[in-house]
C-alpha cells in the first residue's frame, strides 16, 4: 500500500465541491503535501478518503462514512485526548503527521473556526513527551558533500539537531566512510535529503525524508543560522557544515510549527573527529555498546554500566559512551571524579537520591522555550532547582567536583519566581484558573476575592431569604444554564416575595431570582472569568521571563547531568569490582596491561568469569587461536571494551590495567556473521578491511576477528596473512587477531611483535571443557567437530566428519583422530611445537596430499562438469550449516564413485 500524504486523490477530484470546513482541509493538504494530515474537528483529529483508509488500517481504528450536503466520504479519527498512542504507529509507519488544530475557540468563532497546521511530527523531531522515551535522543540529521569545483577540500559536513531538548551539532569528516562512522554514532531517526542538492544518504536504520532543495541553499541556509549564531562563518567549519546545519533547523522549525527560531537551541557545537576515540560502525556494533545482537541475550555495555537516576543522566552517559575522550587531562578529571566517588559511599549514595528527584531539564528548557510547558512543568522545574543547594553542598567538599561545584547555578531568581507565582499542585490546563498562587498579582487576588465574597453571599442566601418570606423548604442552586436561582416549591408560591422574578418553572415547584441576586451571578462569573483569563496572562508572563534564561537552564542541566554520568560510573565501579585505570604518558607507546581483565556484559551472564591478562606492547600483533566457543572473541572485546571505558572516564573490569590513550578501535568480524545486506559479505569484509588498511596509525587498536574466512580456505589464509604482515610491519597498529587459520601462526617465528596466544579446552571422552582462559603459543586443534555435536548435528554426520578429517589427516584407520588431539594445549603451552604431532600441520599435510592425488586422478569430465554445475546453482546463503556440510559430502560421495 502506497503512502497517503497531501490531498488524498478522491477528494482531490471533488474539492471544488465540498462543504468550507473541508475546503479548510483541502487547503491544509495542499499545503502540506508530504505529510498526512490530522483535522481536528472538536474531540478528534480527523481523516478524510484515502487519508482515513490508512489511518483506520495503521491506527486499527473505524472507517465510517460522513455525509453532508456534498455527498459521502470515509472518514477515520483519533481522540484528541489520547492521540500520543496513535500518532507514534503513524510516526512508526514513517508518516510526517501534520496536526491542524482548532486554533479559535469554538464558541467565540463568528462561523467557521480558523484551523491551522501546529505541529508536524516527525520521527526525528518528536517533542511530546508521551512519544518520547525517558533520557532518549531523537535526533534529525543531514550530510552535504563539499563542493570540490568551489575549491573546496573533499569531504561531508554533517548537522544533527534534537528538537526537544535544543541539542545541536555539526562535524566534517573526510571520506564517506566517516560519513557511515559518524551516522552510526549519532543514529539520527530521520536523515534529510534533497535531489538538487548534493546531500548524501547512506542506507541504515533512520527514515530518509525528502525536503525542498532550496533548504540547502548556501546563503539560505546561511541566513537561517544566523538567527542562531553571531557569526556563522566563524562557528561553522565550512560551506558544507553551513548548508547542512542551515538544513535541520529549517527542518525542526517547520516542524514545530514554523514560528521562527528555535530559542532554545542555543548553541551549536562543533565536534571534531579528532578530538575523540573514533569507533566505527563495525566497533559500535560488534562492541554491543548500544545493541546486543546475540542470541539469548539482551544487556549490552551501556545497559551494564547505566545506574544514572535521572533522565539527563542517562542521556549524558550515551553521549560519553559514543564519544569517548583523547584529551589525557580531561580523562584524567573524570577519573578524579569517579574516585572521590567511589571512595566516599556516603555522597555516592546521597548524590544519587538527590539526582533521582531532577526532571529532565533539557527538555522542561525545551518546552518552556517553545511556549509549550504548561504550570505543572513549571512546577516540575522549580522541584529540580530546589535539589540544586543540596547538591552544591554535598559536593562542596569534593576538589575532583570543584568545577562542577561552580557550575551548578542555582537559579535562584527562577526558583523563586515560580515559587511565588505557581500553585503548588497546578492543574495542566492554564486557562481555567488554579494556576496562579495567591499574593502574586494584586488585581488578581482583588478579582478572586470579589468572585469569593459573591460566593459566600449566595452560600448565605438560603438562610436569609428563608427568614426573610417564612419558606423553610427554600433553597438556593446553580446550574449552567440558568445560573443562580431560588427554588421554591409550588405549594409555598403564594409566600414568594415581589421582588423575585421567575427564572425557569419545574414540575413541583418554580426558580426565581432576585435583581440583587443577578447582580452577584454578575459580578461572580465576571471576576472568575477576568481572573481566569488573567492567570492565564500571568503564567505567560512568568513563562517567558523562564524562557529567558534558557541558557543558564541548559547550563545547568549540563553540569546535573555529568554529575549523574560521574556518580553512575563510581556506582558501576563499586557494583562491578571495576579499578581506576592509570593512563600512561603521552610519549609513551601504545602499550597495553591489563592484569584479570573482564568482559563487562559477559562477566554478568557467567557464573563464573575467567579473568584474563593482556600484555601488548605497541604494535604488537596477538594470533589467538583456540576451537570454537572458547572465549577468543569475548576476550578481544574485553580488551577494546576495558580501553574503551578508560577513555570515557570510567573505572574498568580488571584488577588493574594500564593503557595508552588510543586514538582509534577498529573491529572487522568475518564474513557470515552479517550475512544480511545482499553485498557480497566478502566484499563488505574486505572493503572494511580496506579502511582499517588505509587508517590505523601507532596508537590504534585494530581487533580482527577470522577476517578472511568468507572465500577460500588458502585465499583466506593468504589475505590474514599479508594482511597481519601488513599492520604489523607499516602501520605498528596493536592488533588481536583471532583465527582459525592456524598457519598463521608460524608469524609469531617470523616477527618480533607478533605473539601467539590461545585459548585451551580439556577433553573428557565425547566431552570438552573449555577453560575460557588465555594462555602463550598456538593452539592444537579446532574441536569444530566436537562442538557441531554439542550444537545437535546429527551422528552420522559427525562420524563421517571425523572420517574426513582421518582421512585428510593421512590416518584413515584411526576414526577418532580428534580424539588423540588430547588437548594439544594443556600438555604444550607454547605453540610452537614440533609440526609431526600437531594436528593443524598434518591436516595441512594432508590437504596437499589430496590435492596431489587429486591432480594425478583422472575423473570422468562429465561428473565434474555434474558436480560443478550442482555447486553452481547453490544458494550458499539460505543453506543451514547442516545442508552444507550435507550437500558437500554428497557432492565428494559423487567424485569418489569415480
Ligand atoms: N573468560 C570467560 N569466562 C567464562 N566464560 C566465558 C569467557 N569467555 C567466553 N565465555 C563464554 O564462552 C562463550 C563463547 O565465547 P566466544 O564467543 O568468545 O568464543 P569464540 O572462541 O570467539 O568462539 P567462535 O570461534 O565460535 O567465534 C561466551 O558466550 C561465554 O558464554
Amino acid at each position: 500500500m502506497t503512502a497517503v500524504t497531501g490531498l488524498p486523490p478522491t477528494m482531490a477530484d471533488r474539492k471544488d465541491d465540498v462543504t468550507p470546513m473541508l475546503s479548510q482541509y483541502v487547503e491544509l493538504c495542499e499545503q502540506h503535501p508530504d505529510a498526512l494530515v490530522l483535522f481536528q474537528v472538536g474531540d478528534f483529529y480527523e481523516a478524510f478518503c484515502e487519508a482515513a483508509e490508512e489511518v483506520a488500517r495503521v491506527c486499527e481504528v473505524t472507517l465510517t462514512q460522513r455525509e453532508d450536503s456534498t455527498g459521502e466520504y470515509p472518514m477515520a479519527g483519533i481522540p484528541i485526548d489520547n492521540a500520543a498512542s496513535y500518532l507514534e504507529r503513524l510516526v512508526e509507519a514513517d508518516y510526517r503527521v501534520a496536526l491542524a488544530d482548532q486554533v479559535e475557540d469554538a464558541e467565540e468563532a463568528s462561523g467557521l473556526v480558523d484551523r491551522a497546521v501546529t505541529r508536524v511530527i516527525t520521527p526525528g523531531t518528536v517533542v511530546e513527551d508521551e512519544l518520547l522515551a525517558a533520557g532518549s535522543t531523537t535526533y534529525v540529521a543531514s550530510v552535504v558533500e563539499r563542493d570540490a569545483a568551489n575549491g573546496e577540500r573533499d569531504g561531508y559536513g554533517i548537522a544533527a539537531v534534537d528538537a526537544s531538548t535544543g541539542e545541536c551539532f555539526v562535524t566534517t569528516v573526510p571520506t564517506r566512510g566517516d560519513v557511515r562512522e559518524e551516522l552510526d554514532r549519532i543514529q539520527p531517526n530521520e536523515l534529510l535529503v534533497a535531489g538538487d542538492a548534493p546531500t548524501v544518504a547512506p542506507d541504515g536504520d533512520w527514515m530518509e525524508s525528502a525536503v525542498d532543495a532550496e533548504l540547502f541553499e548556501p546563503t539560505v541556509a546561511r541566513d537561517r543560522l544566523a538567527e542562531y549564531v553571531a557569526d556563522p562563518d566563524r562557528r561553522l567549519d565550512n560551506d558544507a557544515e553551513q548548508r547542512a546545519c542551515g538544513a535541520v533547523l529549517a527542518y525542526a522549525e517547520y516542524t514545530q510549527g514554523d514560528d521562527g527560531p528555535l530559542e532554545y537551541v542555543s548553541r551549536i557545537r562543533r565536534h571534531d573527529q579528532r578530538d575523540q576515540l573514533r569507533l566505527d560502525a563495525a566497533a559500535l556494533r560488534s562492541l554491543e555498546l548500544f545493541d546486543n545482537r546475540g542470541p539469548g541475550s539482551g544487556e549490552t555495555v551501556f545497559d551494564v554500566l547505566d545506574e544514572t537516576a535521572s533522565a539527563l543522566g542517562r542521556r549524558c552517559l550515551d553521549r560519553w559512551l559514543r564519544r569517548p575522550l583523547v584529551d589525557r587531562a580531561a580523562i584524567e578529571d573524570r577519573l578524579d571524579a569517579v574516585d572521590a566517588l567511589v571512595d566516599d559511599g556516603v555522597v555516592r549514595s546521597d548524590l544519587s537520591d538527590l539526582l533521582a528527584e531532577a526532571y529532565d531539564l533539557e527538555r522542561l528548557a525545551g518546552r518552556v522555550s517553545r511556549e509549550r510547558a504548561n504550570a505543572r512543568d513549571l512546577r516540575a522545574l522549580h522541584a529540580t532547582l530546589s535539589i540544586v543547594p543540596e547538591l552544591k553542598e554535598r559536593i562542596a567538599d569534593i576538589p575532583a567536583l570543584s568545577d562542577h561545584h561552580a557550575r551548578l547555578d542555582e537559579l535562584r531568581d527562577v526558583a523563586t519566581l515560580i515559587d511565588e507565582a505557581i500553585s503548588p499542585e497546578p492543574p495542566m490546563e492554564l486557562t481555567e484558573g488554579g494556576v496562579i498562587k495567591q499574593s502574586f498579582d494584586d488585581e488578581l487576588d482583588a478579582l478572586r476575592t470579589t468572585e469569593q465574597e459573591g460566593r459566600e453571599w449566595v452560600a448565605d442566601l438560603e438562610a436569609t431569604e428563608r427568614e426573610r418570606t417564612g419558606i423553610d423548604s427554600l433553597s438556593v442552586g446553580h446550574n449552567q444554564v440558568h445560573g443562580y436561582y431560588i427554588e421554591v416549591t409550588n405549594p409555598n408560591l403564594d409566600q414568594v416575595p415581589d421582588d423575585y422574578t421567575r427564572r425557569q418553572t419545574l414540575k413541583n415547584a418554580e426558580r426565581f431570582y432576585t435583581p440583587e441576586l443577578k447582580e452577584r451571578e454578575d459580578e461572580i462569573f465576571g471576576a472568575a472569568e477576568r481572573a481566569d483569563s488573567l492567570e492565564y496572562e500571568l503564567f505567560c508572563e512568568v513563562r517567558e521571563t523562564v524562557a529567558a534564561e534558557t541558557d543558564r537552564i541548559q547550563a545547568l542541566a549540563t553540569t546535573i547531568a555529568e554529575l549523574d554520568a560521574l556518580c553512575s560510573f563510581s556506582i558501576a565501579a563499586t557494583e562491578g569490582d571495576y579499578v581506576r585505570p592509570e593512563l600512561r604518558a603521552a610519549s609513551d607507546d601504545a602499550h597495553i596491561s591489563i592484569h584479570g581483565g573482564r568482559h563487562p556484559v559477559v562477566e554478568t551472564t557467567q557464573a563464573e568469569f575467567v579473568p584474563n591478562d593482556t600484555d601488548l606492547a605497541g604494535g604488537d600483533v596477538a594470533i589467538i587461536t583456540g576451537p570454537n566457543m572458547s572465549g577468543k572473541s569475548t576476550y578481544m572485546r574485553q580488551v577494546a571494551l576495558i580501553c574503551l571505558l578508560a577513555q570515557t572516564g570510567s573505572f574498568v573490569p580488571a584488577e588493574a590495567a594500564t593503557l595508552p590513550v588510543l586514538d582509534r578501535i577498529f573491529t572487522r568480524v568475518g564474513a557470515s556473521d552479517d550475512i544480511a545486506g545482499g553485498q557480497s559479505t566478502f566484499m563488505r569484509e574486505m572493503s572494511e578491511l580496506t579502511e582499517i588498511l588505509h587508517d590505523a596509525t601507532d596508537r590504534s587498536l585494530v581487533l580482527l576477528d577470522e577476517v578472511g574466512r568468507g572465500t577460500s580456505t588458502a585465499d583466506g589464509l593468504a589475505i590474514a596473512q599479508a594482511t597481519t604482515e601488513f599492520i604489523h610491519d607499516e602501520l605498528d597498529a596493536t592488533t588481536l587477531f583471532a583465527t582459525h587459520y592456524h598457519g598463521l601462526t608460524d608469524l609469531a617465528d617470523e616477527r618480533e611483535g607478533v605473539h601467539n596466544l590461545h585459548f585451551a579446552a580439556t577433553r573428557e571422552g565425547d566431552d570438552v571443557t573449555f577453560l575460557h582462559r588465555v594462555a602463550p603459543g598456538a593452539s592444537s586443534a579446532s574441536y569444530g567437530i566436537e562442538v557441531a555435536r554439542m550444537a545437535g548435528v546429527p551422528t552420522p554426520v559427525v562420524d563421517r566428519a571425523r572420517d574426513v578429517v582421518a582421512t585428510m589427516t593421512g590416518d584413515a584407520s584411526d576414526s577418532s583422530v580428534a580424539d588423540n588431539a588430547t588437548d594439544a594445549a594443556d600438555s604444550h603451552p607454547t605453540s610452537d611445537n614440533d609440526t609431526a604431532t600437531d594436528p593443524a600441520a598434518s591436516a595441512a599435510a594432508a590437504d596437499d596430499a589430496l590435492a596431489d592425488a587429486l591432480a594425478e586422478q583422472t575423473l570422468d569430465p562429465e561428473t565434474v562438469a555434474a558436480v560443478a554445475a550442482e555447486l553452481q546453482a547453490l544458494d550458499i546463503a539460505t543453506m543451514t550449516p547442516l545442508e552444507a556440510l550435507n550437500t558437500l559430502d554428497s557432492l565428494r560421495s559423487q567424485l569418489d564413485e569415480e
